[in-house]
């Protein structure tokens, strides 16, 4: 098990519970989607996995070990991050960017530089076209893509992503997803991906937390979800999809 999370919360001061008692578990390689509106306290518990929030009460074990008791920094170097936007260095090249955490864990210029040749054509970037470029003369796909290649230089076993396709297109985000699978497929890590779009969910996760009010009220599969909806909140966030999904089907039907 990667990531065990029990009975978390957030209360901010002079507010209501943003996360009340959010409970789920990610094993090895296992990616899991936090789904719901905005507000409903999907950023905040992927805040307090990696310390940037400290939860009012729960826990959350990082592969056996309670987060509490880490120095949040080394534990951030062991957690990938991928932000809604892309959170790049504008001052730092492509290359310079994913070096970051291979320089804070010490890493020789050799491994970094092999590392940044292999992350970059892992997510479809030659690395002689672009190593050398700044953020500003990438397109949103290509800062995202090196994005996601940081977030992985330091092998973490553990991706934790907050709307990492959001601003995207959708041919783009599409290719992009397809990526992270392939990414997943290969390296292996867990990942726990935020997101407010169910079909992203369905398509790309093995477990689903859905999120309202801050209290998961529905954690299955996609299957689990399609075939036996908990709740009249999960049927609405479903039907989108479904309908979406038949509506295509009936059309290449027809084709
Ligand atoms: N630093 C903060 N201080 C006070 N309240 C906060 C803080 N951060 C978030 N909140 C509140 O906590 C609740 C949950 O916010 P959160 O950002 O986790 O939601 P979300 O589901 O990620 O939404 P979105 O999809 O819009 O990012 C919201 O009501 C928000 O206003």
């Amino acid at each position: 098990m990667v990531l065990d999370v029990q009975a978390l919360t957030k209360v901010f001061p002079g507010g209501a519970k943003a996360v009340d008692a959010a409970s789920f578990t990610v094993g090895e390689g296992a990616l899991l989607a936090l789904v719901g509106e905005s507000g409903c306290g999907k950023t905040t518990t992927l805040k307090m996995i990696n310390r940037l929030l400290e939860p009012t009460a729960g826990t959350v074990s990082f592969r056996g070990e309670d987060v509490a008791g880490l120095d949040p920094v080394h534990l951030r170097r062991r957690m990938g991050w991928v932000m809604q936007g892309d959170g790049l260095f504008p001052h730092f090249t492509v290359a310079e960017n994913i070096a970051v955490t291979p320089r804070l864990a010490g890493w020789d210029a050799e491994r970094t530089r092999e590392r940044i040749r292999a992350l970059l054509e892992l997510v479809q970037l030659d690395p002689s076209e672009f190593e050398n470029r700044y953020p500003a003369e990438l397109s949103g796909g290509q800062r995202q893509r090196v994005g996601l290649a940081r977030a992985l230089a330091a092998e973490p076993p553990l991706l934790l992503m907050d709307e990492p396709f959001g601003a995207l297109d959708p041919i783009t985000r599409d290719s992009l997803r397809e990526d992270v699978q392939a990414l997943r497929a290969r390296l292996g890590f867990a990942a726990v991906m935020v997101t407010h779009d169910m079909a992203e969910a369905l398509l790309l996760a093995d477990q689903i937390a859905v999120m309202r009010a801050g209290r998961i009220i529905q954690l299955g599969t996609p299957s689990e979800l399609l075939s036996d909806p908990a709740d009249p909140y999960v049927e609405t966030l479903l039907a989108t999809p479904r309908r979406e999904a038949e509506r295509v089907a009936a059309l290449s039907a027809q084709a």
